[in-house]
């Protein structure tokens, strides 16, 4: 580890999971291991290590030895991995989230119908996530726009988008900040102001969404009524739209 990184080390030191270590022992006796790895699926780490001495395949492991330097233990992730997380998990958790690289609706329906199998009324989440390059995702516009109902079908249903707040704020900033440097105030009313009019925006009138109605309620209980300070008072600006 020391003279690599912790990806490197893995494969310099051969490390494997117990289930891999197992069928390694099967394949050296002749034996095909596909049964082994795909039963070791649901079994507990006891579970496993009964049955791999009952095949004669008591292997030496030590889980902790191959733990990370921030001490955690390690998996080999796949879909199938988190189904069998997803089912243990279940009698736990109201909703339960598979984390994905892209956003594939084979995937989503593997794992969807193999935990309701499993579990018919779990519910399930999915992350839209703006960290996938939609765009590279080897989807159609129109496969994007069925999506959300596509995976509500499944049981998806509790869908968000982790920052999409956080892009829609950097993109119409960078947009409007390019207009305001060529065309000043014109650009804040044509770009924002109007549009929120035309769009019944709340925020046009925004001092109540900013917290003035609070504080002037604050300054008039310690003021007993004679707070002069007012946001929301005569001449608030609120009362031109
Ligand atoms: O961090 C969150 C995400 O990338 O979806």
């Amino acid at each position: 580890m020391r003279k690599g990184t912790d990806k490197d080390w893995e494969e310099r030191s051969g490390c494997m999971t117990f289930p891999d270590a197992v069928a390694k022992a099967l394949k050296a006796k002749g034996q095909d291991p596909a049964k082994w790895l795909q039963d070791s699926r649901k079994m507990s780490i006891d579970q496993m290590r009964k049955a791999a001495a009952d095949m004669g395949c008591d292997v030496f492991f030590d889980w902790n030895s191959a733990r990370s330097v921030e001490g955690y233990f390690r998996i080999k992730g796949s879909t199938e991995f988190c189904i069998e997380r997803a089912i243990a998990f279940a009698p736990y958790a109201d909703c339960i989230w598979m984390e994905t690289g892209k956003p594939i609706l084979a995937q989503a329906t593997q794992f969807a119908k193999e935990v309701r199998a499993a579990v018919p009324h779990q519910m399930l989440a999915y992350n839209l996530s703006p960290s996938f390059n939609w765009d590279s995702a080897g989807m159609t516009d129109a496969q994007m726009e069925s999506f959300i109902w596509d995976l509500a079908k499944l049981g998806f249903c509790w869908q968000f988008i982790t920052l999409a707040g956080f892009h829609c704020d950097a993109l119409s900033i960078d947009l409007f900040a390019k207009e305001y440097s060529k065309h000043g105030a014109a650009a804040y009313v044509q770009m924002i102001q109007r549009k929120e009019r035309e769009n019944k925006v709340e925020t046009l009138t925004h001092q109540k969404w900013s917290g003035s109605e609070i504080v002037d309620e604050m300054g008039n209980i310690v003021s007993g009524g004679l707070s002069s300070t007012g946001i929301m008072s005569a001449g608030v600006t609120e009362k031109q739209f």
